[in-house]
């Protein structure tokens, strides 16, 4: 019997640790999430339904673009300078060429217009420290190159005046500045970096300040210990910026907690408004669903890796217009948006490519964009033909890559979800929709191929008592 009680007393140590283990105590934390689940107040709805947006890198780095006395470096062009190890003070001389005779942000904002671009994240200062604005807290601005204009104030009107919105992509390292750290080892460290802060604080006040029409603020260079070691200040610069921007975004790679951890905090919440981690790669249609619970964004290069102008496009794979649309679709189907990176040259005009890329993306936007913008998941399980997206009033949408030679999309509905009616989004041609077994379709495909990704539109019914998004969705 003694030996019978000591294994039940053990046995029941055990369960109660498990239990204790699973209902994992919150850690007290001064600097973790301030938000609670998606935020859902008008700015941002808006910020979710732009879902496809341009990124445009432009500093000192398009001058080289990727080559340094003589030698071409196959690495992203913007980090050239780290690359070629030059010195700073080498760097900024740069400035001195810095004539972008050709810049004309009313083309560039048309450009991204005819794209469907619904937001532009700008580069208003890189690491190298180059601001595209007159910083009065640096003399490495705009101000003191031969142009001289302010540069994103330009950008930010023509866009603004093209309906689109603006953010900003902000570099808390800083190459320029002697008192960044990328680690505080000393008082001396210490002393150095506060001063840095304060020179940060001051330059996004100014952004704030002279812009305030930004939407969002897309920090970047908060990877180094030193930024790990003063989570308060990122969360003290979150507040700053949406005090004297009420509505703005800020993405959570700005946001390390008290104990250094970043964009998710040591109780597993999302800090910031939206995760920013997914940045040239998108996360798995099937493994991957968690995203859908929080509001994310991905941005991509069209190149492998390059985001500022590189003078040699030869060196990498260069995605097609079609696998460019492939990831804008996979990333809005998992309730994310998408920024696609342009780099324009030192001139102010942008590569061919580019153009042609914007315009290839633009015409497609222009017959299918109804399945994209103001989109989300549709939970509905992820087929070989392509993706789904569901649109505000229940509505979901095929977005087909991969025609099947069986000529019949399989499509297997959500419990207590059937399909009424299909149509072809762009010509509202009928769609044969067969039902197979309980839950799943074969959905036919156009009779005429479109010969491009194409959309079939679906009209569900919704069961009595089915929960789920869609019984608030349906009027
Ligand atoms: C958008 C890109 O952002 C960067 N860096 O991003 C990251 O470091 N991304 C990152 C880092 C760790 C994990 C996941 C993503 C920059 O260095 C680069 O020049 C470009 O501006």
């Amino acid at each position: 019997t003694k030996q019978i009680i000591i294994s039940i007393t053990l046995l029941a140590v055990m369960v109660s640790f498990s239990f204790a283990q699973e209902a994992k105590t919150e850690i007290y934390l001064k600097y973790g999430a301030t938000n609670e689940g998606k935020r859902q107040d008008s700015a941002m709805q808006k910020f979710r339904d732009n879902r496809l947006g341009v990124f445009i890198h432009w500093g000192l780095y398009a001058i080289p673009g990727g080559e340094w006395n003589g030698k071409v470096y196959a690495g992203a062009a913007e980090w050239l300078k780290s690359w070629a190890k030059v010195p700073s003070n080498e760097w900024m001389q740069l400035m001195s060429q810095w004539n972008p005779t050709k810049f004309d942000a009313k083309k560039w904002a048309v450009m991204a217009k005819e794209m469907g671009a619904k937001y532009v994240k700008i580069t208003t200062k890189h690491h190298e420290g180059f601001c595209l604005w007159p910083s009065k807290y640096s003399k490495y601005t705009v101000a003191s190159t031969p142009y001289k204009r302010d540069l994103l104030g330009e950008m930010v009107k023509a866009y603004n005046e093209e309906g689109i919105d603006v953010h900003f992509y902000f570099s808390v390292m800083d190459w320029s500045n002697s008192d960044y750290r990328y680690d505080i080892k000393s008082q001396e460290d210490s002393i150095a970096f506060s001063r840095f802060l304060e020179f940060t604080d001051n330059q996004l006040k100014e952004l704030a300040a002279r812009y305030p029409t930004v939407k969002d603020f897309w920090f970047d260079g908060t990877w180094d210990a030193s930024i790990k070691k003063n989570g308060w200040w990122t969360a003290h610069a979150e507040q700053m910026l949406k005090e004297l921007l009420p509505g703005v975004t800020i993405n959570s790679r700005l946001r390390a907690d008290d104990k250094g951890k970043r964009h998710f905090d040591s109780n597993g919440r999302l800090m910031g408004d939206y995760e920013s981690g997914y940045e040239r790669r998108l996360p798995d249609p099937v493994q991957d669903l968690k995203v859908t619970q929080w509001d994310w964004e991905a941005c991509m290069t069209v190149p492998e890796n390059q985001w500022g102008y590189h003078k040699d496009w030869s060196l990498s794979y260069i995605k097609t217009p079609f696998e460019v649309i492939d990831r804008i679709v996979h990333a809005v189907s998992m309730g994310g948006n998408m920024v696609v990176n342009f780099g324009p040259q030192a001139d102010g005009d942008f590569r061919p490519e580019e153009k042609a890329l914007a315009t290839a993306i633009g015409k497609w936007m222009q017959c299918y964009g109804k399945a994209i913008y103001a989109c989300d998941y549709a939970e509905f399980d992820k087929q070989d033909w392509g993706y789904y997206t569901r649109g505000k009033n229940g509505e979901v949408y095929m977005i087909v890559f991969n025609q099947p030679y069986s000529e019949r999309l399989i499509v297997k509905t959500p419990k207590g979800i059937s399909i009424e009616q299909a149509s072809l989004l762009t010509t509202n041609e009928n769609i044969v929709v067969v039902e197979t077994t309980r839950n799943e379709y074969n959905v036919s495909v156009p009779q005429k191929n479109p010969g491009e990704p194409y959309v079939i539109q679906l009209k569900i019914r919704v069961a009595e008592g089915t929960k789920g998004v869609y019984k608030d969705a349906l009027t």
